[in-house]
């Protein structure tokens, strides 16, 4: 019939980076931070690695499901911030945790890569052959970061956070919006490579950091995600009111509110915890889905919208019975 979750795990670098700890270093306060974002606070790697973090959360969930490494078919890892650009993130968890039966990638759709995974991994589960997966998004975006960019510097933290996917008997992934806009891509950059540096009388063009127009993508949000809900809820035959939980990637607290108002929905049906990780890219949203089941906000049969946006632009939602 398709694919399940029975599976949730979450793992951050030990580290905790407070507003007022980079007031110290840039010229910022907390005040301004929170209110114009939300994020008081945000884990940052020291020792820990995209693939570290995403090894913790393959270990916690193969523990809580009770299954050996080897019962693993599957290990895709959403990124936007690899160790390296080969080996992928997906195949060094796959040799830390002994999974010799599974295949492994690395996908990149920046903060829309969790719903992007969701998308693709669904299709592993569409005959009846049993099947079991690990979908992780995770991210060490602080190696990306000008530290000297107040703009950009204090938005974003490093985490990773995971499922695990088993075959079900009965429907749980509903339907899925995803689209692209490339032509906007050039107002969310991040590890430029330069041009080959040989060529541009031997100046190396990288530019490694995050530039963003901040303005641009909020506006990209505020409308590009409402109307992805929507036609992903058109899909799936049903209606924002019958959605019981919005899991939005977790960039800006003034977003969500926006896009609860555009879609006239409850506040109370967006839960949030950028306060606590700030920005985590692909890791947001498993983070907070994980975050919610844990607290017994998310219940089975609950209706979940799960809806990523960021760079590419992309933005996607994935409708799902949990
Ligand atoms: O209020 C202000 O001056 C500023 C205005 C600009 N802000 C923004 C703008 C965009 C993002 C953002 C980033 C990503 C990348 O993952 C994805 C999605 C979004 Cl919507 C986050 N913050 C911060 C406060």
């Amino acid at each position: 019939m398709g694919a399940k979750i029975t599976q949730l795990a979450h793992a951050v670098p030990t580290k905790i980076v407070t507003n007022n700890d980079l007031s110290q270093i840039m010229d910022t306060t907390d005040e301004w931070i929170r209110s114009r974002t939300g994020i008081t606070q945000r884990h940052i790697a020291t020792t820990e690695t995209t693939a570290s973090l995403c090894t913790q959360v393959a270990i916690q969930l193969l523990q809580q499901a009770a299954l050996p490494a080897t019962a693993l078919d599957f290990i895709v890892v959403c990124t936007m911030s690899p160790d390296y650009f080969t080996p992928a993130t997906a195949a060094v968890v796959q040799g830390a945790i002994g999974a010799t039966n599974a295949f492994a990638y690395d996908l990149n759709a920046a903060c829309s890569g969790f719903v992007y995974g969701l998308n693709a991994v669904q299709h592993y589960f569409q005959n009846d052959q049993p099947m079991h997966g690990l979908l992780i998004g995770g991210e060490v975006l602080s190696r990306l970061l000008n530290w000297q960019d107040r703009s950009t510097a204090v938005l974003f933290g490093d985490g990773a956070a995971g499922v695990l996917l088993e075959n079900s008997s009965t429907a749980h992934f509903l339907a899925s919006d995803l689209a692209t806009f490339g032509d906007r891509g050039g107002q969310l950059t991040a590890g430029y490579q330069g041009s080959a540096p040989l060529m541009v009388n031997g100046i190396n063009q990288m530019a490694p950091y995050f530039k963003m127009d901040g303005r641009g993508i909020y506006s990209f949000a505020t409308r590009g995600v409402p109307a992805s809900i929507e036609r992903a809820l058109e899909k799936a035959d049903l209606t924002c009111a019958q959605v019981d939980h919005f899991i939005l990637h977790q960039a800006n607290t003034r977003i969500i509110t926006q896009v609860a108002k555009r879609l006239r929905q409850p506040l109370a049906k967006f839960p949030q915890n950028m306060a606590a990780y700030g920005n985590t890219s692909a890791a947001s949203i498993p983070i907070l889905l994980d975050e919610c089941v844990r607290a017994g906000q998310i219940k089975p049969g609950a209706v979940l919208a799960l809806s990523g946006f960021g760079g590419g632009l992309t933005v996607g939602t994935q409708i799902i019975i949990y």
